[in-house]
């Protein structure tokens, strides 16, 4: 078993790796990585490739991470839902590979709109308990978008709100969705965000919300934001509307730079999107679903069914996902030397995906991350 140290390591890696830990790192002093590993001494860690781009992106990290020589084990296993006891769940063999692993990779899984199976990727968050979503967006630096510094890390509560799921129709006509929200959730999330902000150096902590129309709900989470902020002295603390949030930082997103903003679960998605806007998109942007017994790492985007099997799929997202897990893992050198080959390609900008305003497939820009690779250790 690896120890906990996380708070230790992930300032370590501060020092070490300025730039990177700006970007993609993970402090987590809460979760459990209890490290598991094969007959041949690497780590194993669950791979779960996903729908629609997912197997595709999922093949591009395998490939980066054989040339880096990561010193993981994939265990891939799928989640195509099986019907059991009259509900739609998680294949058996995926739960207990994520249980005994207590690390996964996941790609994006596609959820019916409308009608069919909920949502597997909420599912799992609830399964294991992953209250804290991170998710970290910041500026490539040498890729022109409209934003030259963006820098900002979302946690968004991951259990409860408005995704708990529970929904029924009163009378013909009439239907109520139910936002669940709990002191503990809620004050588990805000001390996760504390922590975080005082182990990468942010000072300060915004509550983002609608307490001004959701008064009971989100006051209860701005409640227990504020009884959290009196035990982080040395981080300020702040609330803001999420409409206002929307507005301000799309005209100027420097003061959301050096912050951490937290919020209840459908803020925390739709804010993510929008801040991937400011960057290059959804291709970009990474997330690690964080609990105390597992955590499971994935792109903010989903399945792209436009441009499924057709290897335009930009692997970034995924690939930064999954240096998330290696920090978390304390494989942080690893982690740095992938982060500098794949930011360094996009800087460059020969050879990037469509999405990117570039021409290359995925495997062109995975073979141009893996080259850079090569000829950084040659
Ligand atoms: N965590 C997860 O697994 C998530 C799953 N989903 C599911 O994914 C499915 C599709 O959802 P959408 O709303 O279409 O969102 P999406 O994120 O899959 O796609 C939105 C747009 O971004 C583009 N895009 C996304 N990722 C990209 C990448 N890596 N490279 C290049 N372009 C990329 C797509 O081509 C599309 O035009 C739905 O079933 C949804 O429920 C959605 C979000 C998160
Ligand atoms: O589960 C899904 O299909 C979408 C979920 C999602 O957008 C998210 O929570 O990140």
């Amino acid at each position: 078993m690896l120890a906990h140290k996380y708070v230790t390591g992930t300032l370590q890696s501060a020092v070490r790796f300025s730039q990177p830990f700006r970007h993609y790192a993970t402090a987590p002093p809460t979760a459990a990585f209890a490290a598991s590993k094969g007959g041949n001494g690497k780590y194993l860690v669950t791979l779960i490739p996903g729908d629609g781009i997912g197997p595709e992106i999922s093949e591009s990290v395998k490939a980066i991470y054989s040339a880096a020589d990561v010193p993981i084990q994939w265990e891939e296993v799928s989640v195509t839902p099986v019907f059991k006891g009259g509900k739609t769940v998680i294949p058996d063999v995926a739960i207990n590979s994520v249980k005994k692993n207590t690390v996964a990779l996941k790609g994006p899984l596609a959820t019916p709109i409308g009608k069919g199976h909920v949502s597997l990727n909420l599912t799992l968050r609830r399964t294991f308990k992953l209250f804290a979503n991170v998710r970290p967006c910041a500026s490539i630096q040498g890729f022109k978008t409209p934003y030259d510094d963006v820098n900002t890390v979302l946690i968004r509560e991951n259990t409860e709100g408005e995704y708990s799921g529970i929904e029924h129709e009163i009378v013909d006509g009439v239907v109520q969705s139910i936002k669940l929200i709990t002191y503990d959730a809620s004050e588990r999330v805000a001390r996760y965000a504390f922590n975080y902000a005082r182990s990468s150096g942010r000072k300060r902590v915004t509550a983002v919300h609608k307490a001004n129309i959701m008064k009971m709900s989100d006051g209860m989470f701005l409640s227990a934001c504020r009884q959290v902020s009196k035990d982080f002295s040395d981080i300020s603390y702040d609330e803001d509307l999420l409409d206002r949030v929307c507005l301000q930082i799309v005209q100027n997103p420097e003061p959301y730079s050096n912050r951490v903003m937290v919020m209840p679960n459908l803020y925390g998605d739709i804010l993510s999107d929008m801040c991937a806007g400011l960057i290059g998109g959804l291709g970009l942007t990474p997330s690690g679903n964080i609990g105390r017994d597992a955590s499971i790492f994935e792109a903010v985007h989903g399945s792209a069914p436009d441009i499924a099997g057709k290897g335009l799929a930009n692997p970034t997202a995924l690939l930064l996902s999954s240096l998330m897990m290696l920090r978390h893992m304390n494989l942080n050198e690893y982690a740095a030397k992938i982060e500098k080959a794949t930011l360094d390609t996009i800087a460059e900008g020969k050879t990037i995906t469509g999405d990117l305003g570039g021409k290359a497939s995925t495997r062109e820009y995975t073979a141009a991350i893996i080259n850079r690779l090569a000829r950084s250790s040659g």
